[in-house]
């Protein structure tokens, strides 16, 4: 069986990702030893004061000497610049990954700075929450949730199958995917909803009778849900929106078709179509419980918090 544990793992970012990553490495012993990198001194204090790893640097490229699995847990716009950070770093054998939202344009930024004598395996867990920073992580974050690689054409086989268990050891179930494929598989399930949630609940905040009184007063469950995803991270969504833009207008273009139609449902009260369209997708509803994939956002006794303000765009 192929080996899971990696003699020293260096995590460069320690966010919610990073940090779920962290704690699950210790928790199941992934590691021989873990070091984290963070450009902020102050994430990275927060991440001691946590006790998430064994070394500590602002500098990436120190956190990658002699690692044998590095992580890059960064919002996608950054992931270029850390590669260059880290590229003569590198040890000969050693496998590269990250977790981005995004997977063409990770690619596109990383790829040209990674030497032939290291694996470069792109990698995205679809597990996550509204919540930013080394505080919101938790090692269970992964548990039960896809994580697709999206290994290039001249992959080593070995280093796939090694990054796999080690997801899979981490909780996860694994996929493969085409970048390509990837990118626009996610600009419905998970881009999409973000944006029509930071829309909709912006044009509330625009409407000056419901700021500050009606919305919070009368937010049903329905609008709720909508702040829970327009309260996620601007850094990673904006990079997220720039990142897949392609996929994005693709989607968003359906989209916007499809609600010029159920527009015209409403203004002439065609009732049939209303009812035909709710009853479809109620049982798209019912197939993702079917599937065991409901876990909304898993809290497991968390104290979930409203999300701060400290996310500042870089
Ligand atoms: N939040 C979520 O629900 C999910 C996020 N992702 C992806 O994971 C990545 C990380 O996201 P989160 O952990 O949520 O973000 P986060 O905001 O919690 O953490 C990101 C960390 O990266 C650090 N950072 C930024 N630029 C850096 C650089 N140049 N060098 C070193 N560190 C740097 C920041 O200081 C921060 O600590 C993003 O690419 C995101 O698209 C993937 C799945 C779910
Ligand atoms: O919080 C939620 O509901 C999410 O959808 C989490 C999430 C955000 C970004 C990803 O790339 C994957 C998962």
């Amino acid at each position: 069986m192929t080996q899971v544990h990696y003699d020293k793992i260096a995590l460069i970012g320690i966010g919610l990702i990073g940090s779920s990553l962290a704690r699950m490495i210790r928790k199941a012993g992934l590691a021989g030893s873990i070091t984290i990198a963070s450009r902020s001194g102050h994430t990275l204090a927060a991440a001691k004061a946590l006790d998430l790893g064994d070394h500590y640097t602002t500098d990436n490229a120190e956190a990658v000497r002699d690692a044998d699995l590095v992580i890059v847990s960064v919002p996608v716009g950054a992931s270029g610049q850390v590669a260059e950070d880290i590229a003569a770093a590198l040890k000969p054998g050693s496998t590269v990954t990250d977790v981005g939202s995004t997977k063409a344009s990770v690619i596109r930024q990383m790829q040209p700075h990674m030497p032939s004598h290291v694996q470069f395996i792109p990698g995205h867990p679809i597990a996550g929450t509204e919540q930013s920073g080394p505080e919101a992580g938790f090692a269970e974050l992964f548990a039960g949730r896809w994580c697709i690689l999206t290994p290039l054409p001249d992959a080593d086989p070995d280093a796939v199958a090694r990054l796999t268990r080690f997801w899979e050891a981490c909780g996860s179930r694994v996929d493969q995917m085409d970048p390509e494929h990837h990118d626009m598989v996610l600009a419905i399930v998970s881009h999409l909803p973000h944006i029509i949630a930071y829309n909709i609940v912006g044009t509330a905040d625009d409407l000056e009778m419901v700021t500050e009184s009606e919305v919070i007063k009368y937010s049903a469950s329905g609008f709720r849900d909508f702040t829970r995803l327009a309260a996620s991270d601007p850094t990673m969504w904006r990079d997220v929106c720039l990142h897949n833009k392609d996929a994005i207008l693709e989607m968003l273009a359906r989209f916007s078709e499809d609600l010029a139609s159920l527009q015209r449902m409403i203004r002439w009260g065609d009732g049939d179509k209303l009812f035909e369209l709710f009853t479809r997708t109620r049982h798209v509803r019912r197939s993702i419980i079917e599937a065991g994939q409901d876990v909304a956002v898993p809290n497991f006794g968390r104290n979930v918090q409203a999300p701060t303000d400290s996310a500042k765009p870089d």
